[in-house]
């Protein structure tokens, strides 16, 4: 094998023309192979095998600087970098994770997970190496996805006045997770599909470049005008009309010219975007046919490409899809908005039935929010559905354009608890801290499926922002008898019994239902509550909480600063109350990747982590 030759940084370079066309055969087959088993970002990272290595041929790493945009296309560059062992723990607890991390490896310059911060950081590091006066390469590797987003065009924008250096690697396979959207899409299809037009251009350039004196006159005088005939003649002329030279597009699985075109980049004072058009998949045929299902995938069979462990019980994504196309066929102003999570916040089947009330606005989360307030001042009812994390983006266009003015948009937050394995860059454990500091608005969890659809359905007729949060994984089906209708800050009393009351919220009941059967075994009485609602609070549930227990044990999937708990805590202090609380949340630290039960558990707030907290602080009289 020569990817045994590979143990660490800048080995591929020993190897010769040949061994390195065998090399890509190899890591494809390697990466199917591993993540047929662990699980992980299969498609992406089958696209940009000789890409990845002819960066790794053109820079001196750790020396050079590669910046990966969301990272989860970095599987080669791991492989590259002497992590070829570490596969087998992709993703879990203690292993690899599956993002570029700098305490991994010193080839990794910049952690990501999150998408559209590849060039502003890159950016970073080119101005660092200008003040220190130091010399080494900076690449950013941006994909057509991650360029629809806001941050990726500031960065660009101010990369404009960059006088040193600084490649932009545009990774284009004309996909985001699912189909990309958009103008900017639209005008990056436009040169795969017009490949012999585009050979036109370029031979006529090429030709000019070639006239003595003259040619390279006319060209620049091609650039510089102001017409319709410019654009007949330089592709990429977007980014060449904002000051960022445009070298390309190359095709992705050609190695050498990669190469070449790298190195003709860094000739470049300035920003400069090399265009590769790669191919999602590619190499593995239930990829290159499936590519959204292959972005992020399970354990799967090689052969057919089926999930080792087919689904049997429905997601709380699954439940969210139903609940939608339900409100969307009853509703004519309900309307939905993805920031190109179609697939993963269960919105796909809204948009086949109803694709003319539902929004795709790219990977542009502060967009789609202050979107979705003027479709809401409108008279519409927009349901934005977001990943928890990806919504910590829009933090002032939740403020300051849906709260301030109180409009109606309801905020369906997926992933909202631990995710597993993508990480800390992803796990949803901090919404309930950031939404509650904003006034006027409103914060559900259900306790399971029904509660679930019951919320959503509540919150499309609620006249003020209301967000609903609810975890990545299997909905849960127990207490399917308690459904008493949802009102707004009131909660709901499963066992009403003494001594300690657990105030459960959301994912957190199905824990405390397992708390209170232990304490019962044990002979300790203890109520429980569903508390439903994390703003407003149930002030009555809680001042008979106080009145009639001893302890009090509030119990959130969420990080302990700012949430649940301490919220409770702060109302039992300022009505001067004093009873026993307990708060069971996250610590105030980031959370790694790993199965999500292992994680509960870390953190310590899985059953038996809780019933040994509950017990060292519970003296019956
Ligand atoms: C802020 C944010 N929103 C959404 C995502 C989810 N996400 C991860 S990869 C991806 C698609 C990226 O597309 P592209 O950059 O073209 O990379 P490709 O998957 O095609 O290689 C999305 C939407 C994210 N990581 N960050
Ligand atoms: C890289 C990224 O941000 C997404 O692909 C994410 O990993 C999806 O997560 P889910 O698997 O929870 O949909
Ligand atoms: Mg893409």
């Amino acid at each position: 094998m020569i990817l045994e030759k590979i143990k660490k940084e800048n080995d591929i370079k020993e190897l010769s023309e040949e061994e390195l066309e065998i090399l890509a055969d190899e890591i494809r087959e390697f990466l199917i192979q591993k993540i047929s088993v662990t699980g992980g970002h299969l498609a992406s990272n089958l696209g940009v095998v000789e890409l990845t290595m002819a960066l790794h041929l053109f820079l001196d790493l750790p020396k050079d600087k590669l910046i990966w945009d969301v990272g989860h296309q970095s599987y080669t560059h791991k492989l590259l970098t002497g992590r070829r062992e570490n596969f087998d723990t992709l993703r879990k607890y203690g292993g690899m994770s599956g993002f570029p991390k700098r305490k991994e490896s010193d080839c990794d310059c910049f952690d990501t997970g999150h998408s559209s911060t590849s060039i502003s950081a890159g950016l970073g590091y080119a101005h660092a190496r200008e003040i220190a006066g130091e010399d080494y390469k900076v690449v950013s590797v941006i994909g057509d996805g991650a360029l629809t987003g806001g941050m990726a065009f500031e960065a660009l924008n101010n990369a404009a006045q960059l006088k040193s250096n600084f490649i932009i690697v545009l990774n284009d396979n004309n996909m985001s997770i699912s189909e990309n959207v958009g103008g900017l899409s639209t005008y990056l299809s436009g040169f795969r599909t017009a490949d012999a037009y585009l050979d036109l251009k370029m031979g006529v350039m090429n030709s000019l470049n070639k006239i003595p004196v003259y040619g390279n006159k006319m060209v620049e005088r091609i650039r510089k005008t102001k017409s319709g005939i410019k654009q007949l003649f330089i592709p990429g002329m977007l980014f060449e009309e904002m000051g960022i030279i445009y070298l390309g597009p190359v095709d992705g699985s050609d190695m050498k010219g990669i190469l070449r075109l790298l190195k003709e980049a860094s000739n470049i004072e300035g920003p400069v975007m090399v265009h590769v058009l790669t191919h999602k998949g590619a190499g593995y045929l239930p990829a290159e046919r499936h590519p959204a299902r292959f972005h992020g995938t399970e354990p799967f069979d090689i052969e057919t490409g089926l999930p080792s462990k087919p689904r049997v019980k429905a997601n709380y994504t699954d439940i969210f899809s139903t609940v939608m196309r339900k409100l969307g066929d009853r509703d004519e102003k309900v309307v939905a908005i993805t920031a190109a999570m179609t697939d993963g916040t269960g919105l796909k089947r809204f948009h086949n039935m109803f694709p003319g009330r539902f929004f795709d606005v790219g990977i542009a989360e502060e967009h789609a929010v202050t979107f979705a307030a003027g479709l809401a001042a409108a008279g519409l009812k927009p349901i934005f559905a977001v990943y928890s994390s990806f919504l910590q983006r829009a933090y002032d266009q939740i403020l300051h354009d849906v709260c301030i003015q109180n409009l109606p948009v309801v905020f369906a937050i997926d992933r909202a608890g631990l995710v597993g394995s993508d990480g800390e860059t992803h796990q949803g454990i901090f919404d309930i801290s950031y939404l509650s500091a904003i006034p006027n608005m409103t914060i559900m969890a259900p306790k399971n499926k029904w509660e679930l659809s019951d919320m959503i359905k509540y919150a499309v007729d609620f006249p003020t922002p209301i967000a609903v949060r609810y975890p990545r994984g299997e909905a849960y089906d127990g207490l399917k008898e308690y459904r008493q209708p949802i009102s707004v800050g009131k909660s709901e009393w499963i066992y009403r019994e003494s001594e300690i009351a657990l105030v459960a919220l959301g994912s957190m009941v199905k824990t405390a239902e397992k708390v209170h059967a232990a304490l019962r075994e044990e002979g300790i009485p203890a109520s429980l509550i569903n508390s439903r609602f994390a703003k407003p609070l149930d002030t009555q549930m809680l001042m008979e909480a106080a009145s009639k227990h001893t302890l009090v044990v509030t119990m959130e999937e969420n990080v302990i600063n700012g949430g649940f708990g301490e919220h409770i805590t702060r109302f039992y202090n300022e009505q001067g109350i004093y009873v026993n609380v307990l708060n069971i949340a996250i610590p105030d630290e980031y959370v790694e990747h790993g199965n999500v039960d292992i994680l509960y558990h870390e953190v310590g707030i899985d059953a038996d982590t809780i019933l040994k907290r509950i017990k060292e602080v519970y003296h019956p009289l």
